[in-house]
């Protein structure tokens, strides 16, 4: 069902970057106001124009045709682009205009100070899930964000999945975890698969195997609630097989790489927020 008021006014909503993460939210926005009022620019006008057309939403060739007179607009650009977009569109975007975010390691200051303070600016760290409606999306208000603006970003993010609040600095680590998070589950996709090729299975069977019981897990994780420890040691019979594996895992350090993995991204995240033009 359209929501109504979504952008404030019944305003159109734009959103500007149609690459992988901004096709996914873009489903998401078709599902919270409706495909008519949704416009879409992209650097690549073929893409953009073929994005636009695969969900019959309209094609603007510039970025300040997208944003003129919208209610909202959600940012899906490379973090490096943001600043020159943000000076683009400011002059042409209402000063009432919500802003969404969706850049890694961009804070919001950054982007008020580049939209002269006026506009209301969400930052969000979806995922790729989102793509299936699986995602997490986790939202931060910057100053003259208000609890409405989170709820309007809310409504605009639900077909992504899970939609959480944190204060904007754990952003960074947040992206660590959830952001980049689905790369090092189909990492551990990809490797359990491999195994199963050492071990003798087609590689369909071993990537069917693999991709299932990632899945599973997940979804049992999800559906028990319950502490990660405690669903491990349930399938860790005394002296079977399960204890023999995970001490593998120890010895090799997997979980402290895990770890290590998650705090280079949000290093990165850090990095990416730092000495913007
Ligand atoms: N991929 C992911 O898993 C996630 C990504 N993000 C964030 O989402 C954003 C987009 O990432 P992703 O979708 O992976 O990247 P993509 O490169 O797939 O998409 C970015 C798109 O934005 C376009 N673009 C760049 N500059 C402009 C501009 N000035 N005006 C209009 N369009 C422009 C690019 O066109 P061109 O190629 O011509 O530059 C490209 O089509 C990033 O900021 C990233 O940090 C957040 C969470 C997860
Ligand atoms: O790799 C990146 O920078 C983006 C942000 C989080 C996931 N992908």
């Amino acid at each position: 069902m359209p929501i109504e008021n979504v952008s404030g006014t019944g305003a159109d909503v734009a959103l500007i970057g149609a690459g992988v993460m901004g096709e996914a939210v873009l489903v998401s926005l078709i599902d919270a106001v409706g495909a008519e009022r949704i416009r879409i620019s992209d650097g690549r006008a073929e893409h953009g124009a073929a994005v636009a057309q695969r969900h019959g939403v309209r094609w603007c060739a510039t970025n300040t045709e997208a944003v003129d007179g919208v209610g909202a607009v959600v940012i899906a650009v490379k973090p490096k682009d943001v600043g020159a977009l943000a000076t683009e569109i400011d002059g042409v975007l209402d000063a009432a205009a919500l802003v969404v975010s969706i850049a890694a390691g961009i804070p919001t200051a950054y982007l008020e100070s580049r939209l002269g303070g006026t506009n209301p600016v969400v930052r969000v760290m979806p995922n790729t899930p989102a793509t299936i409606g699986h995602g997490v999306s986790v939202l931060s208000a910057g100053t003259s964000a208000t609890a409405d603006h989170l709820d309007r970003t809310e409504q605009l993010l639900a077909g992504t999945g899970t939609v959480l609040r944190v204060d904007e600095a754990y952003q960074d680590v947040v992206t660590g975890i959830s952001g980049s998070g689905p790369a090092y589950v189909f990492y551990l996709i990809d490797a359990l698969a491999e195994a199963g090729v050492l071990g003798g299975l087609s590689r369909d069977v071993a990537l069917d195997l693999a991709r299932a019981t990632v899945a599973g897990s997940g979804a049992m994780a999800l559906a028990s609630g319950e502490h990660p420890a405690i669903l491990r040691e349930r399938v860790s019979s005394p002296a079977g097989t399960t204890v023999a594996g995970v001490r593998e895992l120890d010895e090799r350090g997997v979980r402290a790489a895990v770890i290590a993995a998650v705090d280079a991204a949000r290093a990165r995240s850090v990095e990416l927020g730092r000495d913007l033009p």
